[in-house]
C-alpha cells in the first residue's frame, strides 16, 4: 500500500496520483483492481449513493459505515474519507474525537476536510495528533449554501490571491495532500508549483499532481447530469438497465429460470415423495 510520503515522491518524480471515489466493497475493489493510487470515501455518496441533493445530510456514523465497506474491499489501497459537514468546526476536541473514529471503526488512512483559514487550527491538531489530513480548497460543496450553487472558484485575480494564500496555510499547517476543486487551470497550475504536498484536482484542468474524480460519474451510473469537467469512461447504467429489462422480460415469458438455473432430487427420493408417482412430476 501507498503511504503519505510516497504521495509526496510521486510529485517530486513528476509521476501524476490517480484517485478515485468509492463507497461500497465492490466499488473499492474495483478501484484497487484497476490500479489507483488512492481511494476517496467522499461525501458526495450522500449525493450519488443516497439521493440526497447535496453533501450537507451526510452523518459521521454513514462516512463510517460507508468507509468499512470501502476497507474492506480494498485493504492494500490508501483510503481517505471524507470528513462530513459541521463535523470539524467546534471545538478541536470534538474533532479529534471525530477523525479518531473515522480512523479507528472505518480503518481510513487520513480524512479530508474542506476549507482553508477557518479550519486551519482543526488541521494542524489533527495532524499533531499523528492524523494525516488532505486540505479541499476551491468549490467546497458543504459550503453550497453560502457559495450560492455549485460554481467555479477564484474566477478573479483577488480572489485568486485568497485561495493561494489558503493553499500555503494548510500546507503549512501539516496537510499532506490539497484537493482542488472547480478553479480555473491557471490558477490550479499556480497552486502546483506553489506548494511541495501534491495537488489533486476535479475541474482543476490538467495542470495539477494528479485527479480524482465521482466514481459513479466515471462509469456512467445513475447520474443524469454531469459538471463540465467530468469525462464519463463508461456506460455501465445502459448495460445495467438492458440486463434488467432482459430478466423481467424472461421471468413474464417464463423462460428464466432454465433447468440449469434450477436444483433436483434424487429419483429414489422422489419415489418416495410421491409414492412410486415421481417419474411424471419430476
Ligand atoms: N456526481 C457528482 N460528481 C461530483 O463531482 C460531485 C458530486 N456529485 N457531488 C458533490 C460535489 C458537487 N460537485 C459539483 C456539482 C456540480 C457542479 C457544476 O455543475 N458546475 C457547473 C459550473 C458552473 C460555473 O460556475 O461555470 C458546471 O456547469 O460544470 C460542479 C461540482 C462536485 N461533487
Ligand atoms: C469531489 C471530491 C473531491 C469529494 O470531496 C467527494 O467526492 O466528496
Ligand atoms: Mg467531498
Amino acid at each position: 500500500m501507498k503511504r503519505t510520503t510516497d504521495f509526496l515522491q510521486m510529485k517530486q518524480n513528476g509521476e501524476k496520483i490517480a484517485m478515485l471515489t468509492a463507497y461500497d466493497y465492490p466499488s473499492a475493489k474495483l478501484a484497487q483492481r484497476a490500479g489507483v493510487d488512492l481511494i476517496l470515501v467522499g461525501d458526495s455518496l450522500g449525493m450519488v449513493v443516497l439521493g440526497y441533493d447535496s453533501t450537507v445530510p451526510v452523518t459521521l456514523d454513514e462516512m463510517i459505515h460507508h468507509t468499512k465497506a470501502v476497507k474492506r474491499g480494498a485493504p492494500d489501497t490508501f483510503v481517505v474519507t471524507d470528513m462530513p459537514f459541521a463535523t470539524y468546526h467546534g471545538e478541536k476536541g470534538d474533532t479529534l474525537r471525530n477523525a479518531a473514529r473515522i480512523l479507528q471503526e472505518g480503518g481510513a488512512d487520513a480524512v479530508k476536510l474542506e476549507g482553508g483559514g477557518e479550519v486551519a487550527d482543526h488541521i494542524a491538531a489533527l495532524t499533531r495528533a499523528g492524523i494525516p489530513v488532505v486540505a479541499h480548497l476551491g468549490l467546497t460543496p458543504q459550503s453550497v449554501g453560502v457559495l450560492g450553487g455549485y460554481k467555479v472558484q477564484g474566477k478573479t485575480a483577488a480572489e485568486a490571491e485568497r485561495l493561494l494564500a489558503e493553499a500555503k496555510r494548510v500546507e503549512e499547517k501539516g496537510a499532506f495532500m490539497l484537493v482542488l476543486e472547480c478553479v480555473p487551470k491557471q490558477l490550479a497550475k499556480l497552486v502546483r508549483e506553489a506548494l511541495a504536498i501534491p495537488v489533486i484536482g476535479i475541474g482543476a484542468g490538467a495542470e495539477c499532481d494528479g485527479q480524482v474524480l465521482v466514481y459513479h460519474d466515471l462509469i456512467g451510473y445513475g447520474v443524469d447530469r454531469y459538471p463540465k469537467f467530468v469525462k464519463p469512461f463508461a456506460d455501465v447504467q445502459t448495460e445495467i438497465v438492458k440486463g434488467i429489462r432482459q430478466y423481467v422480460a424472461e421471468v413474464r415469458a417464463g423462460s428464466f429460470p432454465a433447468d440449469e438455473h434450477s436444483y433436483s432430487m434424487k429419483d429414489e427420493e422422489l419415489i418416495l415423495l410421491y409414492g412410486g408417482h415421481g417419474d411424471e412430476n419430476r
